[in-house]
């Protein structure tokens, strides 16, 4: 569904992507790890166009998206940190996504339902715990039922009810064929809902495995064991 093949990107000298090929399949749900700064962000945000890689492609259904807009419908956002006009009530701000999404086909109100956010409608942003924020940012990157979801640190921020009705989510709409991106540290979440697991390290792929492939290849039936050891062996 997706495939990026050779993407670079650098800032100034700095190089955060290094010829990064890979391809994600519908029905699934990647986590990508690695430690802070070895390029995850920037390579969710090269799929989402909010980022231009230097060289590279990134094809979703055979067809490119650099410098394309329409595809952007197709996926659904959840930013570690979303960021909404302080004076917009939790109403205002659903109801303006859904008017510039108005050609939508279908509308996935389910997580606005599960997280009572339909009683909070008149509160304004600026006025949200972070952990309500989450709430908001969750409920907008799946309204728009879209066939890719790209959820960063999702669960992170969130109390463990809540937490848990969006991991139910996530693995619901992989049942329904989305194909589901999650960068986590968590590892306890990873095991719960991802089928795979990409490893960035120093902007380049340092593994890329089923978690059942991941545990045996380590010898290690503990998954964030597994991981370790995966992420410190020599190349
Ligand atoms: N707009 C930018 N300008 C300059 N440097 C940037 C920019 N965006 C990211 N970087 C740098 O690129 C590197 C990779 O950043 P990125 O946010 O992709 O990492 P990450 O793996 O998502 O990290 P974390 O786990 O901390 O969220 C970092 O060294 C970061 O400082």
């Amino acid at each position: 569904m997706i495939t990026i093949e050779n993407l670079q990107k650098s800032y100034g000298k700095l190089s955060v992507l290094r010829d990064v090929s890979v391809r994600f399949e519908a029905g699934k749900v990647i986590s990508i790890i690695g430690p802070n700064g070895s390029g995850k962000t920037t390579l969710s945000k090269s799929i989402l166009g909010m980022v231009l890689p230097d060289s590279g492609e990134i094809k979703i259904d055979g067809q490119s998206v650099l410098k394309q807009h329409a595809y952007r419908s197709q996926i659904g956002y959840m930013p570690q940190i979303g960021r909404y006009p302080e004076n917009m009530k939790i109403r205002q701000v659903i109801d303006m996504i859904r008017d510039i999404r108005k050609n939508a086909p279908v509308f996935d109100e389910e997580l606005i339902g599960l997280y009572g956010l339909k009683a909070m409608y008149e509160k304004r942003m600026g006025s949200l715990s972070g952990g309500t924020k989450q709430k908001v940012s969750a409920a907008l990157a799946f309204l728009f039922n879209p066939q890719i979801l790209i959820l960063d640190e999702p669960t992170a921020g969130l109390d463990p009810v809540s937490a848990e009705i969006l991991k139910c989510k996530i693995l619901k709409e992989k049942k329904n064929g989305k194909l589901i991106l999650i960068t986590s540290h968590i590892m306890s979440e990873i095991e719960e809902v991802a089928d795979e697991v990409m490893c960035l390290m120093d902007g380049q792929i340092k593994f890329h495995e089923s978690i059942s492939a991941l545990k045996e290849q380590a010898q290690e039936e503990q998954l964030s064991r597994a991981i370790a050891k995966m992420m410190s062996e020599e190349d």
